[in-house]
């Protein structure tokens, strides 16, 4: 293979690569071009990974280890057959077991659960845990469907996968449409398909081993990073400011939560069919109530508080998302990929945003990063700024395996101490490698390099 020395040779290796005849990998593609042009400077400074025909790093790094591809049939409750496909991505465990997130949504396809394991992997090596990465789920859409439907579809998932996995192997957890209600059901039926009560699934219910803290890491590690950003950034706390959320789910309502403690006011969150704007303030406990436990529409806020806008997605402006038009300090996507385009990142420029902090996985588009950070906005990216989630299933294992439970101020310090390492070392990557202020870079940098220098020492 050719050494990836100049940055045209690393752009042709990536096109080597496309399929053109496989749209789903698209995604996939993406996701891996972004990390291999900005990793570039890495190449060029260190004879290691610029000398990487030898180990071959990079083609090896992009290869799933195995994607492992099941049936998944199931009764509804008008006893009809139904078949969906179930899949987990194992794509990398140098650093440690397969770990990732489960994700149930009608768009899953393979090549989705492989920008999700390939970010996984960065991600998880940022956290500094000894976490490999991985990820699966179905295109079975939990929407509409009983509790009852849910768990036999859960079940029937879980007797095909867990042959594959195991606390030592393979750790899934939540993901898009997987929370701690399914985790139950999936944990459930891994018990008794295997008579083992141990730590295979993180993000479990507290009964069965669950770590506290876990349904909110994520979103609360979020905004813990973006506290770390602006103060290492010179900008202003995120008190008493302005801040936009997208998505409505575990993410957004937790970094909703803790924007709100901190003295923020998030006043915007969205759903699949539209966008809630409530200038005084969201009320976070309604949404709890509206999404958590009713599982319904956003349009219901609207009806509580008429004061509220609400705006289906019909009425969004022309090739843009009406969640990212109104003026904020600080804008946090939460929800899913792609959500963020050039369109929005030049709304939220025009609009005097200092900083746009994603919790979701990739929700910004090439186009929209690039122009963020020419405009010099804070960007804190996924694989660093929502790392907190997979961090407490990692102090979730280390519960598990020691027979400890522990406290939620404990959790809690941990996350707080996680977040701000993992911002420290991106800021000073981003800065060895020339381009200060750049946690895009520097997230990337950081991550591969940990994973890299672990599958060199482990030989081919
Ligand atoms: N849960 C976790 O710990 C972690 C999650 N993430 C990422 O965060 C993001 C949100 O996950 P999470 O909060 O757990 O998921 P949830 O299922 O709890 O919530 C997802 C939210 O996003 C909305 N949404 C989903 N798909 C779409 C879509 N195609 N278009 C518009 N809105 C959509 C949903 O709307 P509706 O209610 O209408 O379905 C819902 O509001 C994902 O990118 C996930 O990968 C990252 C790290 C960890
Ligand atoms: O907690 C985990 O293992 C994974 C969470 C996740 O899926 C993610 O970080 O995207």
């Amino acid at each position: 293979m050719k050494r990836i020395n100049t940055i045209v040779d690393a752009k042709a290796e990536i096109e080597k690569l496309k399929n053109p005849n496989c749209a789903e990998d698209d995604i996939f593609f993406q996701a891996m071009e972004e990390v291999l042009l900005s990793i570039f400077p890495l190449f060029k400074s260190d004879e290691v990974y610029s000398k990487n025909a030898k180990n071959a790093v990079i083609r090896r790094l992009i290869t799933p280890d195995r994607v492992i591809k099941f049936k998944v049939v199931w009764m509804d409750d008008n006893n009809e057959v139904q078949v969906n496909t179930g899949y987990r991505v194992q794509f990398n465990n140098a650093l440690g077991p397969y770990k990732g997130g489960l994700r149930f949504h009608p768009s899953v396809n393979e090549g989705i659960l492989k920008f999700l394991g390939f970010e996984q992997i960065l991600k998880n090596a940022l956290t500094g845990l000894p976490l490999g990465g991985a990820k699966g789920g179905s295109d079975f859409d939990p929407k509409g469907k009983s509790d009852f439907e849910v768990m036999k579809f859960c079940k029937a998932f879980m007797r095909e996968l867990y042959k594959h996995i195991g606390p030592r192997i393979d750790v899934p957890a939540g993901d898009i449409g997987v929370g701690g209600r399914e985790i139950g059901y999936l944990f459930g039926e891994y018990k008794r398909m295997t008579s083992a009560f141990e730590g295979v699934l993180t993000g479990k219910p507290f009964f069965f081993g669950g770590s506290l803290m876990r349904p909110e890491a994520t979103g609360y590690g979020v905004v813990y990073f973006t506290r770390k950003m602006l103060e290492l950034d010179g900008k202003e706390s995120l008190e008493g400011k302005v801040c936009t959320v997208s998505g409505s789910g575990n993410v957004a309502l937790h970094a909703i939560e803790k924007l709100q403690q901190l003295g923020a006011n998030p006043v915007t969150c969205t759903d699949s069919k539209g966008m809630i704007y409530d200038a005084r303030g969201l009320d976070l406990a309604l949404l709890k109530e509206l999404k958590f436990v009713r599982r319904t529409s956003l349009e219901e806020y609207a009806k509580v508080h008429p004061e509220a806008a609400y705006t289906p997605v019909s009425e969004y402006p022309e090739g843009a998302h009406a969640v990212w038009d109104i003026p904020c300090y600080a804008a946090f996507p939460c929800a899913t990929q792609n959500e963020l385009n050039k369109k929005d990142a030049e709304n939220l420029v025009k609009n005097g945003c200092v900083s746009v902090s994603e919790g979701a996985n990739m929700p910004s588009t090439t186009e929209a990063i690039d122009l963020m950070l020419k405009n010099k906005i804070c960007l804190a990216p996924a694989k660093a700024a929502n790392a907190g989630g997979v961090a407490v299933s990692g102090f979730e294992m280390s519960q598990n395996a020691a027979m400890q439970r522990w406290s939620f101020a404990k959790v809690d310090v941990k996350l707080q101490e996680t977040m701000e390492e993992i911002c420290e070392n991106v800021a000073s990557t981003a800065k060895e490698f020339g381009v200060e202020g750049n946690y895009v870079v520097g997230a990337n940098i950081a991550g591969f390099k940990r994973v890299a220098d672990a599958m060199i020492a482990e030989g081919v």
